[in-house]
């Protein structure tokens, strides 16, 4: 690397700092020669930064180096730090703090309970499976294989697209097994809903009683046959398995094929005679074997053998409004050819994609083509209003040694990109779903998601009030990003919307009730300083966000007796209750300095650039809680509203950087300008001091593809916000070990490469920047 591309990058790294006064921080790492470059770079820091980026083949390893460059820096923490040393210092845990990224699990499945009887399987998937945690879906443990639901209510016939969300199969067959009550448990604490299993045991279904889990239960081959002739054997397997949990089923035999029509008519037909045909849908999954000509996917057709069984099963689904349950298997398709087929085509990685020419659509994975390869056959067989549904999918964690890809990591990397891909709600190439996860483009809610919520009706009041600590404390719950809440407070009432945030003063008892059913959103407690408003230095009178804009509660008071009234308080850390008869609001009047308020983030006046250079976002602050330092806060309240960006040969989404402030950012809804991918509303970031982040390769190549003279933009429809403070925070056990946690986040910066010229570079190197009026030599370096 030249060594003046590493002092520029330096240098830019810096910037950030540049713009904040005297910080301990700064004083300690920022070496001395880094400064008078900081006037010449200006807008030109990032594209160094990107430039020593791409001469390293991943990011890990980039950061890594300005890491070592940068010996006194105090290196915190980074994303993936499982995946590189580099990524961690000397002495520090192998999990440190790590930046998370966001993906919290909405639980779509419609609020009625609903069961789902899997008949059978046509055919086995085409391949055999060599390991036996591949080879029998019902071997130990669950957790190669996901399966999925869709957000469609069961009901008229309507064209879908699938955008499903996951559960899991619970498969027995195995002696090491959890009993089934921790594995209900296991599956609760893993936020999973959705639970397939695969055989009748009692104690099985026993454990799931009352757990809110959604159930799928199936009906074993051997049943079929009978089933298909005597519908009132159906009625009684019905009514004898405890609310229709039955055994399993696998049809590998084709004569069982001629059964499953009649199985399906007798069971759906006993399900109607107790009227629970509304409430159980019933289905087969099939494997892709039932396919033949899968490429490109609008070529897909049904095979001729099978299509005689199909066509009347496909026409008694159609009647009832079931859908067609595929199970997709992007691994067995992989292991078959891996020398024509790209993984990363199979793992929903970056890659070409392939082109369909007759349908005119691009597939940059596997698992879209491969439901898409249904919806055509479909079609072509004349059932284009059927939904397409992953009754299972998964990749192998391990295998054979001819089973190509069998890895653990190819198995995360398969299950967390499905993920990533089943939270965009967006349908597939075929069928589209323009519609993006929780909400609509105008910000307002597209579903309820049905996320547990604040504990109505108990007061709470905020920390330290009794602590005897002098000092204030704030809390700013509900940055709501779902359902509204009604906060009463001991001044009265605040109703607060999605996309407003309220602030509690320090020792005010509250209850959040949810009258809109569940609600999320975030959560800042603050101990030491008050928020206000941000100087406005500069800017004068009018801008960010106005005094007037605060909305206080009018005076509420409650004087109805509550018998075993709960009032939780948190003291010294710890939560206490205490029970009264009467409700703490039953103050009539009150005279004091401080009280809750509100604010609408859409009455923002937001600031920017317009002409070059990207500013620190502290431009944006709404509210601040200021430290005894000047430029560090205790916490800044910051937002990224929608706005128009202007700014000219600049590189425009959020620079390559460090802090010496922790970021924790979070969405309310939209999207977030510097990640395409990943970042969902009611997801979260932490760049915990000092770590290097900024836009994820998808941003940066889609801005570099723009140019440098691109036409002003605006960015609507979006608000993500950042809670930036000096203090470092600590994750919490509960979300280190989260389901939801994004072990992969650094792989948004993997293919980072360079788009400088080599016109731009001197024969020993170093970079030959048209209007700078200094390059530093090589002794000016700085250790
Ligand atoms: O890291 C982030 O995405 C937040 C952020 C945004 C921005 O525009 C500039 C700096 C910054 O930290
Ligand atoms: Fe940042």
């Amino acid at each position: 690397m030249p060594s003046s591309l590493r002092r520029l990058l330096v240098t830019s790294l810096a910037l950030k700092w540049e713009s904040k006064e005297e910080r301990d921080a700064e004083r300690l790492v920022r070496p001395k020669e880094s400064i008078p470059l900081v006037g010449l770079l200006r807008s030109r820091s990032l594209s160094f930064c990107l430039a020593l980026l791409s001469i390293h083949p991943s990011i890990p390893a980039a950061f890594g180096s300005l890491l070592s460059l940068r010996r006194r820096i105090l290196v915190r923490a980074a994303a993936g730090g499982q995946e590189s040393d580099l990524w961690r210092a000397p002495g520090q845990s192998k999990h440190p703090i790590v930046a998370t990224h966001g993906v919290l699990l909405p639980n779509v499945c419609s609020s009625h309970r609903r069961l789902l009887l899997v008949l059978a399987r046509l055919r086995r998937p085409p391949l055999p499976l060599a390991k036996k945690s591949m080879r029998d879906p019902r071997s130990p443990l669950f957790f190669w294989c996901l399966v999925f639901f869709s957000l469609s209510h069961h009901g008229p016939l309507k064209v879908e697209a699938f955008t499903g969300t996951y559960g899991i199969n619970y498969g027995r067959i195995a002696d090491n097994l959890p009993p089934p009550e921790s594995v209900v448990t296991l599956l609760k604490l893993a936020k999973i809903r959705n639970v397939r299993i695969y055989d009748a045991d009692h104690s099985v279904l026993n454990a799931f009683k009352g757990s809110g889990l959604e159930l799928i239960v199936a009906i074993g081959n051997q049943y079929l046959k009978d089933i298909s002739v005597y519908e009132d054997h159906a009625m009684s397997c019905i009514k004898e398995n405890v609310k229709p949990f039955l055994p399993d089923t696998h049809i590998t035999d084709e004569e069982l094929a001629g059964a499953l029509l009649g199985a399906v008519e007798n069971v759906y037909n006993a399900l109607n005679r107790l009227k629970l045909a509304n409430d159980i849908e019933v289905s087969t999954p099939h494997s892709v074997a039932v396919f033949v000509n899968s490429f490109p996917p609008s070529s897909c057709t049904f095979r001729e053998d099978v299509l005689v069984y199909m066509r009347p099963i496909l026409d008694f689904f159609s009647r009832i409004g079931s859908p067609f349950y595929i199970n997709a298997y992007p691994f067995l398709a992989y292991k078959s050819d891996p020398d024509h087929i790209d993984i990363n085509y199979a793992l929903f990685r970056s890659n070409a994609g392939i082109h369909d020419a007759k349908a005119g659509l691009h597939y940059d994975n596997m698992f879209d083509a491969q439901i898409d390869a249904a919806y055509a056959a479909l079609e072509a067989a004349g059932y284009g209003k059927m939904e397409v549904r992953v009754s299972e999918t998964g990749w192998a964690s391990d295998g054979d040694e001819n089973e190509a890809g069998a890895t653990v990591q190819n198995a995360r990397t398969y299950n967390f990109n499905l993920r990533k891909r089943l939270f965009k709600k967006k349908g597939t190439p075929r069928r589209p779903k323009m519609h993006y996860g929780l909400f609509k483009a105008d910000g307002s809610i597209s579903y309820n998601i049905g996320l547990a919520g604040l504990k109505p009706s108990s007061a709470y009041p905020s920390l330290s009030s009794l602590t005897g600590i002098p000092t204030q404390s704030c809390l700013v719950p509900s940055i709501t990003v779902l359902a509204w809440l009604s906060i009463t407070t001991e001044c009265g009432k605040l109703v607060v919307s999605p996309g407003e945030i309220v602030i509690l003063p320090q020792g005010f008892r509250f209850s959040i009730d949810l009258p809109d059913g569940p609600s999320r959103g975030y959560v800042a407690e603050i101990f030491g300083e008050h928020f206000h408003l941000p100087d406005l230095g500069p800017i004068g009178a009018n801008g960010l966000a106005a005094a007037r804009d605060f909305l206080v509660p009018t005076a509420w008071f409650e004087q109805a007796s509550h018998p075993g009234y709960t009032i939780v308080q948190k003291f010294g850390g710890g939560l206490f209750t205490a029970k009264q008869d009467f409700s703490p609001f039953n103050v009539v009047a009150w005279h004091g300095n401080y009280v809750p308020f509100k604010y609408d983030l859409s009455k923002f006046c937001p600031f920017n650039t317009v002409l070059i250079d990207h500013g620190d976002p502290s431009i944006n602050t709404v509210l601040t809680a200021p430290s005894d330092k000047p430029g560090v806060a205790l916490l800044d309240f910051v937002i990224f509203p929608p706005r128009w960006l202007v700014a000219e040969h600049t590189f425009r989404p959020p620079y390559y950087h460090r802090n010496c402030m922790s970021e924790f950012m979070g969405l309310i809804y939209g999207i977030y300008e510097a990640k395409a991918d990943g970042f969902l509303p009611g997801g979260a970031s932490l760049h915990s001091c000092m770590t290097p982040h900024g836009p994820d390769t998808k941003t940066y190549e889609a801005t570099i593809a723009v140019g440098e003279n691109s036409e002003p933009v605006r960015l609507r429809g979006t608000m993500a916000f950042m809670f930036e403070s000096y203090l470092i925070p600590r994750v919490c056990p509960w979300a280190l070990d989260s389901p939801c946690l994004d072990a992969n986040y650094y792989q948004c910066w993997i293919g980072l490469r360079s788009h400088f010229s080599s016109d731009n570079r001197s024969e020993n190197g170093s970079l030959d920047v048209p209007g700078t009026t200094q390059v530093l030599s090589e002794d000016t370096e700085s250790a």
